[in-house]
């Protein structure tokens, strides 16, 4: 069984569960979610039933999927495979996605940062009309700057762990925005990074 990390419409992770030959394949025909309960080993409707992916993809490795849903969280659902429930996840009562990682969140960190400069790219690409990242490419370089350099500021002001957490989560995203305004690609920054690291 592989692993499934569950991502809400946004990009937040809210749930990491099992993936089967069966689970996967009633996914892929009915378009709506199902997944492996890693502890009986039941396939069952993600949330209850009727959830709907947006895209199913492999992940980086062989081990884990990944699936985006098409609805925002369905947090406090009494379905039968809820977020947050099973695969030894830390989740916290806050409700904050972050509290949705498994331990090994470590695995998470460079797929979800690239979903995420997919998505906006495909933001840049489309345009489309109530979206944030739309909203600053419309406006240009000198206000993606202006966003990203006040995010920069705040994270350096944040005083406590959690806002610590949110600024630094500000400051990533709009760097992202800044890559793709450039034509920047996140794999260029890793990778000097990488020579750097090993240098
Ligand atoms: N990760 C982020 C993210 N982080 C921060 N922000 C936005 O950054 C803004 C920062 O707040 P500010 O008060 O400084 O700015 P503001 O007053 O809203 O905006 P301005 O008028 O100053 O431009 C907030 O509006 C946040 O919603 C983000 N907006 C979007 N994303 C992700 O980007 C993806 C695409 O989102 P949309 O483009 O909105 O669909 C999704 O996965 C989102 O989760």
């Amino acid at each position: 069984m592989k692993q499934l990390v569950v991502m809400d419409a946004r990009g937040n992770v809210e749930a990491v569960l099992g993936c089967s030959e069966k689970s996967r394949t009633k996914t892929l025909e009915q378009g709506e979610l199902w997944v492996v309960m890693p502890e009986n080993g039941r396939v069952l409707p993600y949330g209850g039933g009727g959830v709907r992916c947006g895209s199913f993809r492999p992940g980086p490795d062989e081990a884990w999927y990944q699936v985006r849903l098409l609805e925002p969280g369905r947090e406090g659902d009494s379905g039968a495979a809820t977020p947050g429930e099973s695969a030894g996840l830390s989740g916290d009562s806050s409700g904050n996605s972050s509290g949705n990682f498994p331990d090994t969140g470590d695995d998470l960190v460079l797929p979800v940062l690239s979903d995420l400069a997919d998505l906006i790219a495909e933001r840049r690409r489309t345009m489309p009309e109530g979206s944030y990242t739309t909203h600053l490419f419309s406006k240009g370089s000198g206000k993606i700057r202006k966003k990203t350099g006040e995010e920069a500021v705040e994270l350096i002001l944040a005083q406590d762990r959690q806002e610590i957490i949110g600024e630094a989560a500000d400051l990533l995203y709009h760097t992202l925005v800044l890559l793709e305004q450039e034509g920047i690609r996140l794999e260029e920054v890793v990778r000097e990074l990488g020579r750097r690291h090993s240098g």
